[in-house]
């Protein structure tokens, strides 16, 4: 799943020895890792080990206690979530935050909109935009659902909608936030191939799951979190084979 597009080795994005803290909760504790292009980097950890947190921070959901972010060997520090959404970074959230009462479509040409450097809206451009939904819909398998609103379709199409906003910008870097998490199989089998097929066309993904099935059959690398500490960032035989790790992961911690 490794994209034939981009070499692999590029640092998209730096994370540098990045807190944050809730109260006494330390939610990211001095966490650095490099986020690789044309890969799928998934973030596993139990709850509350602070890969939501992580992701909030990227793309300035929330502020940092300290450390540095870079993108394209930039420093992104102070960084507001439309601008990381313009610069590339684009993402999903758990609860989705589609607009329940506008089309499926309509859902996808607004994240378009709000997500990409706004430009006089020439003939071209406009056209540009069309083929972008058009590509969208039909790899999620939404066409035929274009003109229903969000509010009303299945949960897996929901998800599959989620995925459409960002597929349909031209972001760079995908952070997923558990975007197959009650999918059936079937769904998550389409899901993955969706997401494959994107990687092999140049996108680079950061991805939160916890379904090992997904995680197995997805990851390029996978970066362990557990309380807010980067405990392994690895190929992911290295990680799924750690005893430790394992024990964290199912619980079984002593
Ligand atoms: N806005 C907030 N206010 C207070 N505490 C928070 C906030 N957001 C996260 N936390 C705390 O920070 C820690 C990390 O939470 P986070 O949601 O990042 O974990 P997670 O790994 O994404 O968990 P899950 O897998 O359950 O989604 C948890 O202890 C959580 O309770």
């Amino acid at each position: 799943m490794v994209s034939s597009q981009v070499d692999t080795q590029e640092v998209l994005m730096e994370i540098r020895n990045v807190d944050r803290a809730f109260g006494g909760v330390k939610a990211v504790d001095n966490v650095s890792m490099d986020l690789r292009a044309g890969i799928i980097t998934t973030l596993v950890g139990p709850n509350g080990a602070g890969k939501t947190t992580l992701f909030n921070l990227i793309t300035g959901e929330l502020s940092k206690d300290s450390g540095t972010i870079k993108w394209l060997g930039q420093p992104i520090n102070r960084i507001k979530p439309f601008q990381a959404a313009r610069a590339g970074i684009l993402r999903t959230f758990q609860d989705l935050r589609l607009f329940n009462e506008m089309s499926v479509e309509d859902n996808i040409l607004t994240s378009i909109e709000a997500n990409s450097v706004p430009l006089p809206m020439a003939k071209s451009q406009r056209k540009a935009r069309r083929e972008k939904v058009e590509y969208a819909l039909s790899r999620t398998g939404l066409i035929d659902k274009r003109h229903i609103r969000a509010k009303d379709l299945a949960y897996a199409e929901r998800k599959f909608l989620s995925m459409a906003r960002v597929m349909a910008t031209d972001a760079r870097l995908w952070l997923l936030d558990e975007p197959a998490s009650g999918l059936d199989p079937n769904s998550y089998e389409k899901f993955l191939e969706i997401l494959r097929e994107e990687v092999k066309q140049g996108v680079t993904v950061c991805i939160i799951e916890h379904n090992l099935d997904i995680v197995i059959g997805i990851s390029d690398r996978i970066a362990f979190l557990d309380r807010g500490k980067l405990l392994a960032d690895d190929e992911p035989q290295t990680v799924l084979n750690d005893p430790d790790l394992r024990a964290i992961y199912f619980g079984e911690r002593t």
